[in-house]
């Protein structure tokens, strides 16, 4: 059973949150155990049912939050810093719902998991299935996904079925079909991936001793993180263990934003992209599944969307790797639209912010060489084979 929003709020008085508090931090300290977990040390708000034995873990969660004072400088707000899921086992935000889908699905002895995918949740699926010793099918569009994402999936042992189309056509197809074949699904149409990927909001309260920042910034596609993000919100407040909603910035690319057109709009139906494009590979999503979920995170933390361009992200991307931190471009997209948001004075400078990288530099090695392998100091080819010499190094120091 999956609890909505409405039932765990009327379960509150189940537990005393300054209880649950205490034993979140006592379990901090049981390294070596499945409750070191940065999702299952808050089992009892997340998937109570499991039993003990089905739970896979790999240590997922226990991210850095990072204070990041060239984003604070580039956004122009007081403070902002990063939830690194980037840290992640499989270098991604997944893994923090991964962890509770394949778990649902070991409880209900499935060992055929499947998933269509841009290219992280099938790495992240691909980790845990070998993990457990199941196996892990992947749609992946042939087009327009980042060849890192896939090698990792296929490194894991994920079987990859390359097809003509989009993330979108891979979700109808396992839609149709998954049942007939067996096969477990593991997209965030499941619910339990939104159960696990709340921790994310747990593990930023319980990093700032249960104090929330202004603002929660989020990158949207298939919109299952800003899902969770608010659920994880609102039962947080609703178990008293945090005092006051911070408010969810969702930011999409300009090529895949029909959740923000809507809103803009003030319509109550998304209306789908058929064609969506963005360089932020991620984020190549036309009809994402879970927008009525996400759009009731908005309404319940007062929240904003916003679009950014290609190119905006790119930048963002530019301050957030060489702050030391890195992350791909979907994930660049919250300080991009943060900086916008602050720009238009949506959100007040005098406000923080949290934003939550997603995924890992290395998992978008184009990326990289698009943004770094151009010459630099002058020199022809940073790759030719020139003699190490004094005077050459001293361009580089000026
Ligand atoms: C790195 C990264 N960032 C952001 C997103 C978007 O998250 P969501 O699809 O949950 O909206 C994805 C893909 O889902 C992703 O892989
Ligand atoms: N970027 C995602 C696409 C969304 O997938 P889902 O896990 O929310 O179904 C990916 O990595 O595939």
């Amino acid at each position: 059973m999956v609890w909505e929003s409405s039932e765990i709020a009327g379960r509150a008085n189940d537990w005393d949150g300054e209880e649950l508090r205490r034993r979140f931090d006592q379990r901090l300290a049981e390294r070596g155990t499945v409750w070191a977990s940065g999702v299952w040390r808050y089992k009892e708000l997340i998937a109570p049912e499991l039993p003990m034995e089905s739970l896979v873990t790999r240590g997922e969660g226990n991210t850095g939050l990072y204070s990041l004072e060239a984003a604070t400088r580039y956004a122009g707000i007081r403070g902002v810093a990063m939830k690194a899921q980037s840290e992640n086992p499989s270098g991604s935000f997944k893994d923090n719902g991964m962890a509770a889908a394949v778990s649902h699905g070991l409880s209900l002895g499935k060992r055929i998991f499947a998933c269509s995918s841009t290219g992280n949740t099938s790495a992240s699926l691909a980790m845990y299935a070998a993990w457990c010793g199941g196996s892990a099918l992947v749609f992946a569009p042939a087009r327009n996904v980042a060849a890192a994402k896939l090698l990792q999936t296929a490194a894991f042992g994920g079987k990859l079925i390359r097809f003509d189309g989009t993330y979108d056509d891979g979700i109808v197809f396992l839609e149709r079909h998954a049942e007939e074949l067996g096969l477990y699904v593991c997209n965030s149409v499941n619910p339990y991936r939104i159960e696990g990927q709340k921790s994310i909001v747990f593990e930023i309260a319980q990093n700032l001793g249960w104090q929330m920042p202004d603002w929660i910034v989020v990158p949207g596609g298939a919109l299952s993180n800003v899902s969770a993000l608010g659920k994880g919100l609102e039962e947080l407040l609703a178990f008293g263990l945090i005092d006051r909603l911070p408010r969810i910035a969702l930011v999409q690319a300009e090529g895949a934003s029909p959740f923000h057109r809507m809103v803009e709009r003030g319509d109550e139906r998304l209306v789908p992209e058929p064609k969506p494009y963005t360089r932020a590979s991620a984020l190549n999503i036309g009809n994402p599944p879970s927008w009525p979920k996400a759009l009731r995170a908005l309404r319940a933390t007062k929240g904003l969307t916003v679009a950014v361009s290609d190119g905006e992200i790119m930048d963002a991307k530019r301050i957030i790797d060489l702050s030391g931190l890195g992350c791909e471009p979907a994930s660049a997209a919250t300080l991009a639209g943060l900086r916008k948001l602050a720009a238009e004075q949506r959100i007040d400078k005098d406000e923080t912010a949290v934003c939550i990288l997603t995924g890992h530099m290395l998992k978008d090695t184009e990326a990289l060489a698009e943004l770094y392998s151009a010459p630099s100091h002058g020199e022809k080819q940073a790759v030719q084979a020139e003699p190490l010499t004094l005077n050459r190094v001293r361009t580089y120091l000026t």
